[in-house]
């Protein structure tokens, strides 16, 4: 988006990194009798990859949704770009994105339809050009005219990548972002994750099983187990905390821990 490029310059985002981008406080959601998020609170920082690691039914997709306020949370509070998230949702979505491997786009629209509604959506300057440009990113070039219904599921998932990256987001969340892409299209989407963090100062939000990955990509990692989060730090100081050899060990320890503080 062309009006605020200039926040964005290399020298901007060395001012910026280790500023708190967004801000989650106290975030409890409730399902009726179900609390899938209980008191959760931590910082995204300009600029870095945080991974939300937890088992099935941990709170992850719960939270990912109250970030996108999709759903409102029961209480807590969310800060981002130093904006309340609940009286600036609008604006602050306009420089946000997400993408999912559950979310799917419309299917009778081609790969170049859906990603140009997006464009406009956003209001991102040149739709056509920046169009062309995301479905050569994500190697789609050769499918712009078919119908989204027609592709394989991990094309699905480039396509909402391809979606995600349409307004040059600021914030991306990304619920299993390389869960049913190949081994190389994987590889390559999480090096674009790191140059698009290098370059534009991009910060990251995202969930995978993926523990290896979590482990390479991730500057943070957050466990979460039963809407509570258990540990935050890097990928070595997670280990640590659990007297584990690697990130998996440790999200085993900590989810036989019966009572972690
Ligand atoms: N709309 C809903 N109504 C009732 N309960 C819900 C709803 N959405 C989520 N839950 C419950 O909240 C808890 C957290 O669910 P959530 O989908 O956030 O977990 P998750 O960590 O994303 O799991 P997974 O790894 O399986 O995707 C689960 O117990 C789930 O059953």
């Amino acid at each position: 988006m062309s009006g605020k490029d200039n926040s964005r310059r290399p020298d901007d985002q060395t001012k910026k990194a280790h500023q708190a981008i967004l801000r989650v406080r106290g975030l409890t959601k409730a399902f009726g009798e179900k609390e899938a998020l209980k008191g959760v609170s931590f910082d995204l920082l300009t600029g870095e990859i945080l991974g939300i690691l937890g088992p099935n039914g941990a709170g992850k997709t719960t939270l990912i949704h109250c970030l996108l306020g999709l759903i409102a949370p029961t209480s807590g509070k969310i800060e981002v770009f130093g904006l309340e998230f609940s009286r600036h949702r609008i604006k602050i979505l306009e420089r946000m994105n997400f993408a999912s491997n559950y979310v799917s786009l419309p299917l009778s629209l081609t790969l170049w339809e859906n990603l140009m509604v997006y464009a406009l959506i956003y209001r991102v300057p040149q739709p056509g050009k920046r169009c062309h440009e995301m479905l050569k990113l994500f190697d789609l070039e050769g499918l712009a005219t078919s119908p989204a219904r027609k592709l394989s599921s991990g094309q699905m998932m480039r396509l909402c990548l391809a979606k995600a990256l349409i307004n040059d987001p600021e914030i991306l969340l990304l619920d299993e972002p390389t869960a049913g892409l190949d081994p190389e299209m994987a590889r390559k989407t999480r090096k674009l994750l790191k140059r698009l963090r290098q370059e534009r100062g991009l910060s990251v939000i995202y969930t995978s099983h993926n523990l290896q990955e979590m482990e390479e990509i991730s500057d943070r990692v957050a466990l979460i187990r039963e809407g509570r989060l258990l540990a935050l730090g890097s990928a070595e100081e997670i280990r640590s905390r659990f007297a584990a050899q690697n990130l998996e060990e440790a999200f085993f320890r900590a989810l036989e821990e019966k009572n972690v503080s």
